[in-house]
């Protein structure tokens, strides 16, 4: 299935449970490209229904696949070994179309980079930081590193606690405009931070589709209104 690279921004439904992979494809929601959160799937069903359910769906979806599997470290919902999620991650590789991996980890998984890279799925390169905010100076010096694995998306999802926070990240368009920027805050300034940045040129934005996903995390629909009303997208 293709993936949307060719859209200026991609509104990504997150979804985190069982009823959100049986409903995603019956709802017509507003979405370019379902994040599948497999850490949050399974504190509901065991690895064999979620393997046989998420299979089920993906084998005949009618919209485009982004598998993320988070360690506890990365903010993940369950203790899975790096050769958990690798397992995982290969095991889904025919079936969806893009992956998120923490740039902080990814040396534990790097197979699972290649993997991916070598089939031309789509790659997207997270730094979290669910409780603070990022220290920018440390992230803008690995950015050479980062930018070497040519990641298709570079991905910071951060904790906002005021403006000038907010500020900070959107220099980030200005100082590296030739990077495709994912960039999005959590916590309170969770909405107003994802309509700023999406109007600055933010490439993928993310919303629930079931639950949220992260603390504040507006839902599709939400999203959608917004941006719709602002003029970020047409109506
Ligand atoms: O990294 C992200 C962004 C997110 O944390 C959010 O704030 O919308 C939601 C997660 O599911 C996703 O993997």
């Amino acid at each position: 299935m293709n993936f949307p690279i060719e859209k200026s921004l991609i509104i990504v439904g997150s979804i985190s449970t069982r009823y959100g992979i049986k409903s995603a494809f019956e709802n017509h929601l507003p979405i370019d490209l379902l994040e599948y959160r497999l850490d949050s799937i399974l504190l509901e069903l065991s690895l064999k229904e979620a393997i046989a359910e998420l299979r089920g769906a993906l084998c005949c979806r009618s919209l485009p696949a982004l598998l993320t599997i988070r360690s506890k470290k990365e903010g993940g919902l369950i203790e899975l070994s790096d050769s958990e999620r690798s397992d995982l991650f290969e095991r889904f590789y025919p079936f969806v179309d893009s992956v998120d991996l923490e740039w902080q980890q990814l040396s534990k998984i790097f197979k699972v980079y290649s993997l991916y890279k070598k089939g031309g799925k789509k790659i997207i390169l997270s730094i979290h930081t669910l409780d603070r905010f990022l220290d920018l100076d440390g992230f803008v010096s690995s950015l050479p590193q980062i930018q070497q694995l040519e990641p298709d998306f570079v991905k910071l999802a951060v904790k906002i606690e005021n403006l000038s926070q907010l500020k900070a990240l959107t220099n980030l368009f200005f100082s590296f405009p030739d990077i495709p920027w994912a960039l999005m805050g959590i916590g309170d300034y969770s909405t107003l931070s994802r309509v700023v940045l999406s109007a600055l040129g933010s490439r993928l934005v993310y919303g629930y589709v079931d639950k949220p996903a992260a603390l504040g995390q507006p839902s599709v629909l939400d999203l959608k209104e917004s941006f719709q009303r602002l003029g970020i997208i047409k109506k």
